[in-house]
Order: structure tokens, then sequence, then C-alpha cells
């Protein structure tokens, strides 16, 4: 039988006994695959067929469906016997007919009950016999026990066999082997061969009175078994007879067949016999025709399946476009497992159904003949076609990227760890900005996912992969390239070719691009563009301040009291008419108007604090840990502390929930960010991705939290590491008197830090302003700094505070920079004789 017919008749039968699609599919994929493996014989147009007619089936089914499948329900063992019959007859293997007839059992099992241990030790009898006489044949087989015993393993209950109860061929010679082993069995080509002619010799058979009135087999066979009455009462009574196929010895082991007998004078049963009978004639009628004739299937000849078991554990949620190098387009949807158990995986059919319903009609557009397949398939199309580039194209296409890799030298890892590259091999990666593409060569292997990659200017380059060889081997180093939406060709004008020879080992381990450099510490993925190849910076991403050893910083709840929070608010403490406790610190008043930026007046003194640090500003300390760090036997002349302006947010003791107003900074980055490298030689910066309105908040200044005495040490001992220029907590500092060393406290990020850690200096008019918040503790000693928008900040400009150096200060325990902020104020005018570049 032609593999198409076969496929055919599988959907055919397998929708008249009431599978849903989600069962059949998985059948007629595999029967496809095999078929298009071994033929190619069903094309394109066939799987859309095939798609269609499953379609059309789930579309018509309504109430007729219901009418006939309940009718079917009645006739359990009918429809087992009949799916079995009918897939063994199309080829299937055991392993394939087994999980449905198990389904099918498990399905009245559960709803009418129907079908008794002895049914389906009838019906297992029959598989095993099956089974069991190929064994027969075939020697090789191992299924059999000698001591006449199922193997351990049996499944379910009820596929027991109970073969001192029945009436089998098998009852003197063997026994039957475990459905597991059955299972296992897989036909070898010659049975497939014969089941095929088998299938369409049987089917195209008319029944005789000798066979009864469902003549499912024209064979004479051996081995007959009559089984016990399946129904009782009045019920249909049916008998399963296995017969053997007589032609079956001329290629070894051959399946054995069910047949359906009915007894006649059960009148009962006409209607139901009628459904069989039907069946069965339309069957026969069918494969009557020439087997090239196709036009009277309304069936289906492929079709495209969702993964839908990858689709049910995955706990992602995304939809993924990606085309191969052979040019096909996929899309794939990946939901949440946390929908729930009241979802249920839809059928491509039902969800091509249900768009089709929802979108074509309700936006109007229906047209006759679009349908969402067609509009899926031209999407895909028109995907594929705008990402190819013809070759007259100037950018260049991946794939041709790739297989110029494969033709170039690649280095081994004695190049890599010497550093000695050949400098004209050696370019990682270099914008090529005449070109307007992307060159990639050499020691990048591109895999493409987009057939096209243009150039930096249109930054069409979001779903490139990028593996470098570290070591000699690829794959080790592997990166997405992405690109950010709102990245404009601004942006990419800016970033230059690098020269060729100064490509180093670190180039090796440095990428053009990461995705997120706090790996998934923030709600938000902060990038990093490494538009000049430097390497990337070292340190360890933290979102919250950490302690280490000496840093005094013991809070707990009980030490605040309720006279410094809000255990009485609720909601959202900003909408209330009266301010609450935790207004107090900004001046009786919240510091943050709804929608969380800082309030215009309360911003504005902050930042003439720094601006114009007058006598009034600074308070000063009896005994300042600052000088005393510098020199521990003395104790140092106060030099003074800003006074600070301090926001208090509403905290766990607060009545108010997550929502309240009241609180910004605790709530981590909500702005998107991007680290990059300064074209100005300041090393690393931070940017903005988008635009900032004035006081919106950025993001706090998170590192770890030491003892003044501790990052003294730190910078005295500390050679090889870049310092970030660190936060002294030092807003209390002048008020206690004299502060212990455990007391006095700094923020250093060098080792541990987030993004603002990359925040540079500019003198005086800098786009941010710190300010401290307490979250956790109205004491003074420990508080998060953070910064927000001095003004408004344009997409894609540099985020920039004054560290507040005194770059004339040649004691103070990090040594201060070069400073290059090129603002009109810079205050490091000094001669460069006391300049250091740290
Ligand atoms: C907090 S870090 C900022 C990130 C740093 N640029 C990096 O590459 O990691 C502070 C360091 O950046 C450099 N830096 C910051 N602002 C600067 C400026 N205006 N001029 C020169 N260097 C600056 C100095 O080396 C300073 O020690």
């Amino acid at each position: 039988m032609a593999p198409n017919i076969k496929v055919a008749r599988a959907y055919k039968a397998m929708k008249a006994f009431g599978y849903s699609s989600r069962t059949v599919k998985p059948v007629l994929k595999n029967l496809l695959n095999v078929y298009d493996q071994n033929w190619e014989l069903i094309e394109d147009e066939k799987y859309k067929i095939l798609l269609d007619a499953i379609i059309e089936s789930e579309e018509c089914k309504g109430d007729k469906m219901k009418e006939q499948e309940h009718h079917l329900l009645d006739e359990p063992q009918r429809k087992l016997a009949k799916t079995y019959e009918t897939m063994k007859a199309l080829g299937y293997s055991q392993q394939m007919v087994e999980p449905i007839l198990k389904n099918f059992l498990d399905l009245y099992d559960q709803n009418w009950e129907l079908i008794e241990d002895e049914q389906y030790r009838v019906l297992l009898d029959a598989i095993l016999e099956n089974e069991e006489h190929k064994g027969e044949e075939n020697k090789q087989q191992e299924s059999y026990k000698s001591d006449g015993h199922i193997e351990n393993g049996m499944p379910e209950r009820r596929y027991r066999l109970r073969s001192q109860t029945l009436k089998t061929s098998t009852s003197s010679g063997h026994s039957s082997p475990s459905l597991k082993e059955a299972a296992n069995k897989q036909l070898g080509s010659c049975d497939k061969q014969k089941m095929t002619e088998f299938g369409h010799h049987h089917l195209g058979t008319k029944k005789t009175e000798a066979e009864g009135p469902y003549p499912l087999k024209s064979h004479q066979g051996t081995g007959i078994i009559n089984s016990p009455s399946y129904c009782s009462g009045s019920e249909l009574t049916e008998k399963i007879q296995l017969l053997h196929d007589e032609n079956s010895e001329e290629c070894g082991p051959q399946p054995l067949e069910l047949l359906l007998t009915d007894d006649a004078d059960d009148d009962d049963c006409g209607s139901k016999k009628n459904v069989l009978d039907k069946y069965h004639t339309d069957a026969a009628n069918e494969l009557e025709q020439s087997p090239g004739d196709y036009s009277e299937f309304e069936v289906p000849l492929a079709i495209i399946l969702p993964d839908e078991e990858m689709n049910a554990t995955s706990n992602a949620s995304q939809l993924d476009i990606a085309s191969s190098s052979s040019g096909e387009a996929q899309i794939s949807i990946t939901y949440k497992s946390s929908l729930g158990s009241n979802f249920c995986v839809p059928t491509l059919a039902e969800v091509l159904r249900q768009m089709d319903e929802d979108f074509l009609d309700s936006y109007g557009i229906r047209q006759p003949g679009l349908f969402v397949t067609k509009f899926m398939k031209d999407l895909c199309e028109c995907f594929l076609a705008a990402g190819t580039v013809s070759k007259d194209d100037k950018g260049v296409s991946l794939a041709n990227v790739q297989s110029d890799l494969y033709t170039e030298k690649k280095f081994d890892s004695q190049d890599v760890s010497s550093g000695s590259i050949n400098n004209e091999k050696a370019l990682c990666i270099v914008p090529n900005i005449s070109l307007e593409a992307l060159r990639v060569e050499n020691l990048i292997e591109v895999v493409p996912q987009i057939p096209r990659l243009h150039g930096l200017n249109c930054l069409d380059f979001r779903c490139c992969k990028i593996v470098l060889p570290l070591n000699g081997v690829y794959g080790e180093n592997c990166l997405n390239l992405k690109a950010l939406d709102n990245l404009n060709p601004s942006t990419a004008s800016s970033m230059m070719i690098v020269p060729e020879q100064n490509f180093t080992h670190n180039m090796l381990s440095s990428t053009y691009y990461v995705e997120d450099i706090t790996r998934g510490e923030e709600e938000l993925k902060v990038s990093l563009m490494n538009e000049f190849n430097e390497s990337q910076p070292n340190f360890k991403y933290i979102a919250k301040n950490i302690s280490y050893r000496n840093a005094y910083l013991q809070f707990s709840l009980a030490r605040i009291s309720d006279d410094n929070c809000c255990s009485n608010c609720f909601g959202d403490c900003l909408s209330s008419e009266i301010p609450c406790a935790c207004a107090s610190e900004a001046g009786g008043d919240f510091a943050y108007v709804p929608g969380g930026l800082v309030k215009e007046k309360f911003l504005e003194d902050c930042i003439s604090m720094y601006h114009s640090p007058e006598q009034k500003n600074l308070i000063y300390c009896k005994d300042c840990p600052l000088e005393r760090s510098k020199n521990k036997s003395l104790s140092g002349k106060c030099k003074g502390h800003l006074f600070r302006k301090f926001i208090k947010e509403c905290w766990y003791k607060c009545g108010c929930g997550m929502k309240c107003g009241n609180r910004v900074v605790q709530r981590g980055i909500t702005v998107r960010l991007q680290v990059f490298m300064t074209p100005e030689g300041k090393g690393w910066g931070l940017r903005t991705l988008e635009g900032l309105p004035k006081g919106a908040f950025i993001c706090e200044y998170v590192g770890e939290v030491v003892t003044n005495m501790e990052l003294f040490d730190r910078n005295k001992t500390n050679t090889g590491e870049k310092n970030t220029y660190p936060v002294l907590l030092d807003a209390d500092w002048g008020t206690e008197g004299v502060l212990k060393d455990e007391e006095a406290l700094c923020l250093d990020a060098t080792f541990y830090g987030n993004v603002a850690r990359f925040i540079n200096h500019r003198c005086d008019d800098a786009n941010l302003v710190e300010i401290p918040v307490e979250v956790e503790t109205p004491d003074h000693h420990y508080y998060h700094v953070a910064f927000f928008a001095t003004r408004k900040i344009n997409a894609l400009e540099e985020l920039t505070w004054d560290y507040g150096i005194d770059f004339n200060d040649d004691a103070h325990p990090v040594k201060a920079f070069q400073c290059c902020c090129g603002s009109q104020f810079c205050r490091d005018i000094k001669p460069l004789k006391r300049r250091r570049i740290n």
C-alpha cells in the first residue's frame, strides 16, 4: 500500500474511533517520518493536506462528532479491537500500538468501567498471541520464559495474562511475552512489507458468511482463539479470533489479525453493527481504488507539530523565531508551566482556529482563502525573504562568514595561550563601517540563526551567536550577540576599527556584547557593550550590600520603634492626606511624588548641598575616623562631613504594602542601563538606554560594607585591582562625637558591586546626585546611597556623579585620578606633579 494511503487510512480510522487530533498527530507524524525517510513520497503539499484535514475534522466535529463518539463509546471493545487491527494492518509496531490501546483502556476504565478484566485479558492475549507467533518464527526473540510464566514488569493489572482461564493456542507450547518485551520488538523491514501487503489484501476483501458480519480478514489462518464472550446479558457478544496468515511463512514472523464476529441473532446490536459495517465497506471501497489515486481521501498527508511535550514542561515563556541555514523558518512558542492545571495544551489546529476566529474576523481582514495557516506561512516566507541577503548586497551574510571561517586558519591552543597570534589573521570582531558590515573572522565562529548580518548601522545582529575558541576548542565561551532596540546610528558611528596589532591574549576572553552583567541578580538586564574590545571588568555582581568582616551592621526590626515607621498605614502612604511617620526624615513630607520621582524642591536642596558645601553644610567630628585611618596612632583633625538630607522609605514594619509610593529604592533598578567603554579614557562607564526625567531613581551604590580602617588597609595592600572610588557612609560621623572604628562605614565596590561601580566622576555638573536613603533602619550609621537624576537625561547619555573628590588631598586613602570629566567646572586643575592614574 502506498504510504500516503496508509497515512490517510490511519487518519480516518483513528478519527472514526473518536481519537482526538492530539492522539492522532504523533501517530501520523511517526508514520510520516517513516515514509519520508524511506520512500520520500510525502511532499510538502501533502503535509499541508494532512494538516488541513485535521483542522477540518476538528472544525466539523461539533455535535455530530459528539453523537458519534457517544455511540462509539458504547462499544469500547469493538473500538479497541478495531484500533488494534487497523494499526497492525497499517504496519505499526507493537510499540506504537500498545500505548494507544492503553490510553484507550484507561479511558473506558475510568468512565464506564465497561471493560472488565476478562476483556482486557482477551485483548491482551490477542496481542500477545500475535507476538508469540512472531516469536515462533523468529528464534532471536527473547520474549518467552521457559517456565511458561509472564515476566515481571507487566505494566498494568489488566494486562495480566491468565492463561489458565483461557482457551488459547499458547497453552501447551509456551507462554506469552510481557507487553514490555513485546513493545520492545520492532518489526523488521520484511515484516513491514508483509504487513503492508497483508493489510491491503485483507481490507480489500469482501465479507463472507463464514467470517461473520465483520469480515476483517480473508486469510485462512491457524491458531484460532475463540475467546469467551465479551459482553454480558443482552449486550453485544463478540469474539476475537486470532488467525495466523499462511503467507507469512514466506517472510518470517507475521502478525495475527483480530477478527471480530458477532452473534447473528443479537438484534440489539444492529445499529452498532452498522457503524462498523459502514466503516469496513468504506475501507474496502477505498482500497479498491488505484493506490495512486488519492483524490477521494480527505485525509492528512502532512502535519506541522508543535513539540507538545517540551511546551508542557518548560518554565520559560517566550516566542522564538529562527531560521536554519537551509532556509527554513520556524516559530516556536514556549509557555510557562505555571499556567496551572486548568490549562491543557491545545492542538495546533485548535490554536489556529482560535486565531482565525479571534483575529482575522475581528480585524475585519477576512478574505476568501485567508486562514491563519496561510498567514503564518506567508509570515515565515517573508521572514526568510527579508532575512536573505542577495549576492549583490553589501552586507556580509552570516552564512558566508561562517563558511569563510572554516577555510581560514584557526588558532591552536598554543597560539592562544602564548598570545602570539598572527596579526594578519588576528581580527576578532572588527566593525567595518565602510562596508556596513560586521566582519567576523578567524577566531570567531558565527552560527547563523537569522541569515543576515547587516552593518552596525542598522544593528541587525540580534540573534548572532559568537563562539570564541578558548583553548583551541570552539564553543567553550559563547554569547548571544544582540543589538538593543534603541541604539541609534550615532552610537554605531562612534565605534572604531580596532587596530589588528592591539589584539592580545586578553581579547580572547573578551566579548563584544554581554547581555546581562548582573546574571539575573537584577529585575532588569544590564548589558555591556565592549566596543573597544577591552578585557571585561573583573568583579562579582551583587544587587544588595554585603558586610565585610568588622563592619558593625546589626539592625533588627526590634530596634525600629513604632515612632520610626508607619505601622498603622494601609495601602499607599503617598495618597494619605496626613504624612505618616516615614515622611519625617524628608522634612515632614514625603520625598517622592507618585510615580517615584524625587520632589523638585527636595532634589534641588540635595544638589545645592553638594555644589556649595559651605560652612553650614559641614559637620565636624571630634576624632575623625577618616583622619584616624590615615595614621592609626594619631587622631586627625576633621575636615568636615557633609550634612545630608535623607529619604526615609517605608519598610517591613510599616503597615503599607509593597506598592506604597514611598518605596522606590528598595524596588531596585527599573531603568535600562548599559555599561560601555568611554572614549575619553575614563575606563568603563554607565549610560542609560532610555530618556530619564529629572528626579528619577537610577540605581543604588552597592558594594561591600567595610570599616574605614579596612578600606584603608585594602587600598594600601591592593595594587593589582583597579579601585573603584569608595563611598563613605559618613553622614553621622560628625554628630556622634567619637566614632568607634567598626562604626565608621564605607562602601567598597571593587570586588563586589553593582552597576553603580561603573559610574564615573564629573565635577559639579554631574547628571546624578547621591541621596542617602534609609530603609531598614532610621539609624544614620547605615543607609543606602541612591542615585537620582539631577536633570532630564537623554537616552545613551553617560551617567555621572560628583565623587566629591578633593583633588588636592594627597593623603586621601584613595589616590585621586587624573580627571577627564570634561566639565567646565572641573576641579582637577592642579599642575600634573601630583597626578596619578590609578
Ligand atoms: C567607580 S569607578 C568608575 C568605573 C571605572 N571607569 C571602571 O573602568 O571601572 C572609578 C574609577 O574610574 C575612573 N574615573 C572615574 N571618573 C573619572 C574621570 N572623570 N576621569 C578619569 N577617570 C575617571 C578612575 O579610575 C576611578 O578610580
